[in-house]
């Protein structure tokens, strides 16, 4: 059995982004990431803050700590990072258990690297990082993950792009004219992640202002704009 990094388990909560927005769902975020986002969100996943945190667990284990937090009050499992591509069999094995209990897998990762087991995940979202995190696209990879999930037409996947500004904005819509066949969902950025206290206000006008964006724009009459549903009612808490 291979081992998973996992920095925090939480739940059952509500999904807050994406393609299953507003479904409740477990957490599972592991440790590591193979970008450094200038604004993520889960920098305690990757920056070493949090490292003594981090529980080297076999797939059983996470089950049966699921289990123990939520019982059979979920039907679905997210799981997040940190970039869980990362990780190998693992992972894999973990999400035929999840099947073999009759529970979804939702996977979020950035597209920057390949996985067998994405093959067997029920909802795969992916998030390319637009300019304003610091990182850059490897197309080549991104392609591939694109072609490999389109051939077997069995994964449900979507695009997720955060956009903070109008260079970002401009990303967005390069991604979604390179795969147009594929769901695509809009989010606004959290400017400040360490805020404390109410910020639906701030996140409101940056959603306000995406709207403003793809409401004038032909090229995105299929594009879905959605906010962290989450971040609107618990702000920037954490395992929520
Ligand atoms: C923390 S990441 C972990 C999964 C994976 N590494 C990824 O980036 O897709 C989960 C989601 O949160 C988004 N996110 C991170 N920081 C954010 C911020 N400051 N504002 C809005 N969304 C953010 C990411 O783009 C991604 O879609
Ligand atoms: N409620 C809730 N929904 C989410 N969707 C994606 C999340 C993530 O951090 O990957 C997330 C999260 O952290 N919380
Ligand atoms: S890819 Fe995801 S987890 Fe990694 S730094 Fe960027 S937002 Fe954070
Ligand atoms: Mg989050």
């Amino acid at each position: 059995m291979s081992k998973i990094p996992v920095i925090e388990m939480f739940g059952p909560t509500i999904q807050g982004e994406g393609a299953v927005i507003g479904v409740k769902t477990m957490f599972v975020r592991t440790y590591g990431c193979d970008y450094h986002c200038s604004w993520c969100d889960s920098a305690f996943t990757w920056d070493g803050s949090a490292k003594a945190k981090v529980r080297m667990m076999e797939p059983a284990e996470i089950m049966a700590e699921l289990l123990e937090l939520a019982g059979d009050n979920f039907n679905c499992v997210t799981i997040s990072g940190g970039n869980p591509a990362l990780i190998g069999e693992g992972m894999g094995e973990f999400i035929s258990m999840l099947h073999a209990r009759g529970l979804q897998a939702a996977i979020e990762t950035q597209g920057s690297r390949w996985q067998e087991w994405f093959y067997e995940v029920d909802v795969l979202t992916i998030s390319p990082k637009p300019p304003s995190s610091g990182m850059s696209t490897n197309w080549e990879v991104l392609d591939s993950i694109m072609n490999n999930l389109s051939a077997r037409n069995k994964v449900t996947q979507s695009l997720k792009v955060v956009v903070f500004d109008d260079m970002d904005y401009e990303y967005a819509k390069s991604i979604h004219r390179r795969y147009p066949l594929i769901p695509f969902f809009l989010q606004p950025g959290n400017e400040d992640v360490t805020e404390e206290g109410d910020i639906s206000g701030r996140l409101l006008e940056r959603l306000e202002w995406l709207f403003n964006k793809v409401i004038v724009d032909k090229e995105m009459n299929l594009a879905r704009v959605l906010p962290q549903l989450h971040a609107l009612i618990w702000h920037n808490k954490r395992g929520k």
